[in-house]
């Protein structure tokens, strides 16, 4: 049974593309050459800035986004997620889209956003996604990714969704895929116990790439960008700073946690 090492990256992303793919190669490069097969980028990678800016580039980081990942999987032959970017969808609107790609360069997998962060927080900022969004139309994807395992998508918000991740894990993942661009305020109470709730009661492992730090205006993020195994234990942890976390990721270790705690055979039929 396959096992590999795979790596959450964290960055400061900023209103500036360029810089933002610079950063993103440098610590692809890195977790590359440390041996990570699976390597996730966090929500926002290639654009932290005001809506107003993210419309008017969009059609170009659409396909900018698109690029940059066939070639950077192909260049450092990694397995690579982009975890979400706007794509134009209608006037004034984005979708906020994740692509997952094959070190050969081939989209395995790709998902739109469909919960999206409408939220007033107590700390004064109010967040409305849905303002420039669309949500998309489908269910995230599992897709068997050649030779590493099946992985689950979803971006951020989504993570406090449970019957999303109880969707993905019935359709067969084994890993779930949850890259952030999550609030300071709420990442201090909520981050690492949503996380470890999605990992432990799906048993499943969790890679969560992450923003972190300050962006633009007010807009602070909280970092710590997490890779959990299936009995929910903290492997890695990238801390506040831009940099990654990475652990390997090993099938058995799976299969033994599912059949020790085989939580998800015992679902009750009344309830899905
Ligand atoms: O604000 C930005 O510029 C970047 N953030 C994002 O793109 C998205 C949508 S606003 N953030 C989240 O979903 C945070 C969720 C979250 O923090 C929670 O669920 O607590």
């Amino acid at each position: 049974m396959s096992s590999f090492l795979a790596a959450a990256l964290q960055l400061t992303s900023t209103p500036d593309p360029d810089a933002n793919f610079a950063a993103a190669e440098e610590l692809i490069e890195l977790a590359a050459r440390r041996g990570a097969d699976l390597v996730g980028l966090p929500e926002n990678f290639a654009f932290m800035g005001d809506d107003a800016r993210r419309l008017e580039l969009a059609p170009l980081l659409a396909e900018r986004c698109s690029r940059f990942l066939v070639t950077m999987a192909r260049r450092y032959q990694v397995t690579l997620l982009g975890g979400g970017f706007p794509v134009p969808a209608g006037e004034g609107q984005t979708f906020n889209r994740a692509e997952l790609v094959g070190r050969e360069g081939q989209l395995l997998a790709r998902y739109d956003k469909i919960h999206l962060f409408d939220v007033d927080l107590p700390d004064g900022i109010t967040y409305r996604e849905s303002a420039t969004v669309q949500p998309g139309h489908e269910p995230p994807p599992v897709v068997d990714v050649p030779g590493l395992c099946r992985v689950g998508l979803s971006i951020c918000y989504d993570v406090r969704f449970p019957e999303l991740y109880r969707q993905l894990a019935g359709s067969g993942a084994q890993l779930l895929m949850i890259p952030a661009a999550f609030t300071a305020y709420t990442g201090k109470d909520h981050w690492q116990v949503l996380l470890q709730a999605r990992a432990i009661e799906n048993t499943a492992y969790v890679l969560a790439p992450a923003q972190t730090g300050l962006h633009y205006g007010r807009r602070q993020t909280h970092g710590h960008a997490l890779v959990i195994d299936p009995w929910g234990t903290v492997m890695a942890d990238a801390g506040v700073e831009p940099g990654l976390a990475m652990a390997p990721v090993d099938m058995a270790h799976e299969a033994r946690v599912r059949a020790q705690m085989p939580s998800l055979q015992h679902r009750h039929p009344a309830l899905f």
